[in-house]
């Protein structure tokens, strides 16, 4: 679990590094092994260093860094990893992992122990030994033995890979060893003793994130962090916790190893960098969808940001791997692939030698049973500076990076404005709460409670009103339920429905938007290649930054979903200069192989039933890819030698698309499935109201928000005046630009009010005609009409007075 359903925190943390520890030593034996009194040492040192490390995540956390869950305006409450859990499970993993760091560092590196226990178990004397050992006959050194070493903890290392060797006494202590030993019987009962003396995951001080939580069964507003979503399973839905699984993970061998060889011959899989090459070829203009607009891409990639981010792996080290450094150790979590030497790219880079590509696992983790109200922004509206100094992101000197939500928020600048936009709108709405009279006596966080209530609705209703119905028909949203309501109330939220994303889902069904991408980036009135702004935010501090790249989105057509992908990703994601980037579609096929997720074929079968042949390549064949051109077909089969070896990555966007849809039917599948449990499995949907939530949207307040679009949310946080009704969809006839200001707004319920009765000029000595109006508020489009009559005969006659009577056909009863 991450992120992987067998391979657990446990593993994780015990079996995991242990495994590892022993790989080390046999990998890498004969190597002397230090005694256990050494290793327990090397544990409460690597403990303290963690403890010290976490500390500094917790108050980095506070601080509000790094703390992608906290995207305020998240739909369900995101989902995954990263954050305090997830530096915890991490941490806790890796504190062995450093142990063993360390462990081997004493051992085999240049310091030798001698323990009376180990003496005892070697072959040979410790006199014989230390002597034999030593290649540099000059740089003789006294044996001080471990008593020393355990006394005197400052001198130990600290940090794998950087041991701190200060004092003269340690630098007596080196040895350059040319001879090593062999893992004698009594070291490996040592090693045995340590596995079993490692304490379980339970006991450990630090909390499993997963024990328990107290959920407020009658709160109003979602929690922060997702948790108590699920009022039986509070964990389902809450970041840092596992992505779920609709089919079991198939690694390479029983746990956790990533699939590398075919499931037919075992002979090795040919390199994601090559699948790329083959299949992933570059999409050009010719390519383009001509319906959607870049907003498909970028809300679509905002989207997933809410609801999904894997947590990769950095064990003990507080920097993303560098896996293809060759002097980096060893490291369990790197899974580096090569890039081919006649690379269509890479080989034409003069003097560019790179043959490997970084590539870091991610992180494994247990399954589930272990003010104002304002959002903070900068000048001039914009996202808050980001001046943290362990940024990704890259920007001229004048310029900062943004903060936000989501760490990936500088990923292209019109992610970046978009998230702009959604914080622009929720201190649009606290500013209309804080100005209500209702709300006179709210405090700041009510007020942003309120609000962020409103904000995630609004995103709901676009994902599943405007967004959706462009990736998957009709036909397929009715039957999974996805459509939203015309009126009244979604009733069927089920408790027994997972809300957690799924494997399948992240690591490669949604990944469909990396096909989306187009090469260049329309910001009025320049272009520019995409790699070229990756990561890097400056155009919004250009003029009028946020409204062009608003505008330049609905002008931009969106590249077609198919397996074609732009060079500006696949050749030069991130590249800073040219030839050290990545490639995004190798880099989803090796998370599908780090993941275990099952190949093409297996999901083609769960979704639909068909069965494909393992040598049958044709396309639109039954017992072949029936659901692929022959174009398509031919590229998988120059990059699989059998069809069950096609990944779902390259297998499942490569399919053509079903009526009415951008998606074939594996893909469809995996989404609306997705997109259905989002959606039954949450509490607090928008349309929603089940009696586990005492406080669902009235019928007012949702009538409110059924007329709003991505359009008027763009319009009322810009000075846009002129949008595309649809800015999902290119202008067009069928959707030709409108005012602004002819957009409904949301509409906050005002119900109406009753002004005092008034006589009528008409009334006789005894009987008052009255007339009241319902303008004390006036409801609006949205809020409820006054109840009752707007007039009365009202009796002015004493008690027996005889000409009274009523008339008219309403009447107050008296
Ligand atoms: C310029 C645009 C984009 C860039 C540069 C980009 C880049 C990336 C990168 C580098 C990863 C991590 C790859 C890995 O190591 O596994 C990733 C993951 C992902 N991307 Fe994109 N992406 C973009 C747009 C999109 C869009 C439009 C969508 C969907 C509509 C999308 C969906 C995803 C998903 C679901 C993941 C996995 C998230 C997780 O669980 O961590 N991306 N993307």
């Amino acid at each position: 679990n991450i992120l992987n359903e067998t391979h657990g925190m446990l593993d994780a943390m015990t079996v995991g590094p242990v495994r590892h520890f022993l790989q080390k030593t046999t990998t890498f034996e004969p190597i002397e092994v230090p005694s256990l009194s050494i290793i327990r040492q090397l544990k409460i040192e690597s403990e303290n260093d963690h403890k010290h490390k976490l500390n500094d995540n917790l108050e980095a956390k506070e601080r509000g860094i790094d703390t992608p869950d906290g995207n305020l305006t998240s739909m369900f409450g995101p989902h995954l990893i990263t954050n305090m859990e997830s530096v915890l499970i991490h941490e806790q993993g890796y504190i062995y992992e450093d142990i063993v760091y360390r462990a081997l560092e004493y051992a085999t590196e240049d310091f030798s122990f001698t323990t009376s226990h180990q003496t005892s178990a070697f072959t040979t004397s410790t006199e014989m030994d230390s002597t034999s050992m030593l290649t540099d006959t000059t740089e003789t050194t006294t044996d001080m033995g471990p008593t020393s070493m355990l006394t005197d903890t400052t001198e130990i290392s600290t940090t794998p890979g950087t041991t701190v060797r200060q004092t003269m006494q340690l630098k007596k202590r080196r040895k350059k060893r040319s001879i090593k030993k062999i893992l004698s019987e009594t070291d490996r009962k040592q090693i045995d003793q340590f596995i079993s003396n490692l304490p379980d995951a339970s006991l450990l001080d630090l909390p499993c994130p997963f024990n328990t939580t107290v959920c407020n069964e009658t709160a109003k507003y979602r929690t922060i962090d997702g948790s108590c979503n699920n009022l039986e399973h509070p964990y389902w839905g809450k970041s840092f916790t596992p992505f779920d699984r609709f089919i079991k993970a198939e690694y390479q061998d029983a746990s956790h190893s990533p699939r590398i060889f075919s499931k037919l011959t075992g002979t090795a899989l040919e390199g994601p960098r090559e699948i790329s090459n083959f299949v992933h070829t570059t999409s050009t203009l010719a390519d383009i969808d001509p319906a959607i607009s870049f907003y498909m891409m970028t809300f679509g990639q905002f989207l997933d940001h809410d609801i999904t981010k894997t947590a990769l792996a950095k064990g003990a080290y507080p920097f993303n791997l560098d896996c293809c450094n060759p002097i980096r150790p060893n490291n369990s979590d790197c899974f580096t692939f090569t890039i081919p030497g006649d690379d269509p790219y890479h080989r034409n880079i003069l003097g560019n030698n790179r043959r490997c590509m970084n590539f870091v696992r991610s992180v494994a983790a247990c399954d589930l049973g272990c003010n104002l109200g304002m959002m903070l922004v900068s000048t001039d509206d914009k996202l808050p500076l980001d001046n943290s100094d362990t940024l990704s992101c890259t920007t001229d000197a004048d310029k900062t990076c943004f903060r936000a939500g989501d760490v990936r928020v500088n990923t292209q600048p019109a992610l970046s404005s978009l998230h702009t936009i959604w914080v622009r709108e929720h201190n649009r709405i606290a500013q209309h709460f804080k100005n209500s009279p209702e709300c006179y006596n709210w405090t700041g966080q009510q007020i942003f409670e309120e609000t962020r209530r409103y904000v995630a609705a609004e995103i709901q209703h676009i994902t599943y009103n405007e967004f959706l119905p462009k990736l998957l028909s009709e036909e397929i949203r009715e039957q999974f339920g996805l459509v939203p309501l015309c009126d009244g109330h979604f009733t069927d939220y089920d408790p027994s429905v997972r809300p957690m994303i799924r494997n399948s889902f992240s690591t490669a069904a949604y990944r469909m938007g990396h096909s989306l991408i187009k090469d260049n980036f329309t910001f009025p009135s320049n272009d520019f290649d995409l790699h070229v702004h990756l990561n890097k935010p400056d155009l919004l501090y250009e003029p009028s930054g946020i409204e062009r790249c608003m505008r330049g989105m609905y002008e931009t057509k969106a590249q077609s979903i198919d397996e074609k992908m732009t060079r500006e990703v696949t050749w030069k994601l991130f590249e800073t200069i040219a030839g050290n980037g990545g490639d995004l579609a190798a880099f989803n096929i090796q998370r599908g192989r780090d993941h275990g997720l099952p190949s093409y074929t297996t999901w083609l079968h769960w979704c639909t039933n068909k069965t494909v042949q393992n040598e049958n390549f044709n396309a639109g064949e039954e017992g072949g890819l029936f659901y692929h051109s022959a174009t398509a077909a031919a590229k998988l089969g120059r990059a699989y030698a059998y069809t069950c070896d096609i990944e779902l990555f390259p297998g499942g966007i490569s399919e053509e698309p079903l009526p009415g849809s951008r998606l074939g039917p594996t893909f469809t599948c995996i989404l609306a499935l997705q997109f259905r449990a989002l959606k039954y499995g949450d509490r607090f949907f928008y349309e929603g109201n089940t009696p586990l939530n005492p406080h669902p949207f009235t019928p007012q307040e949702l009538e409110g928000f059924r007329p709003i679009t991505m359009a008027k949310i763009i319009c009322a946080n810009t000075n846009i005046e002129q949008i595309p009704r649809d800015v999902f969809l290119e202008p067009s006839e069928s959707n030709p630009l409108v005012n602004c200001s002819d957009l409904p707004d949301i509409c906050f319920p005002k119900n109406g009010g009753w002004s005092d009765w008034k006589d009528s000029c008409c009334s006789n000595c005894c009987t008052r005609q009255q007339y009241r109006s319902c303008d004390n508020p006036p409801p609006n489009e949205c809020g409820k009409p006054c109840e009752g009559y707007d007039f009365r005969y009202k009796s002015t006659c004493h008690y027996g007075g005889g000409c009274c009577h009523y008339g008219g056909d309403h009447h107050d009863g008296h």
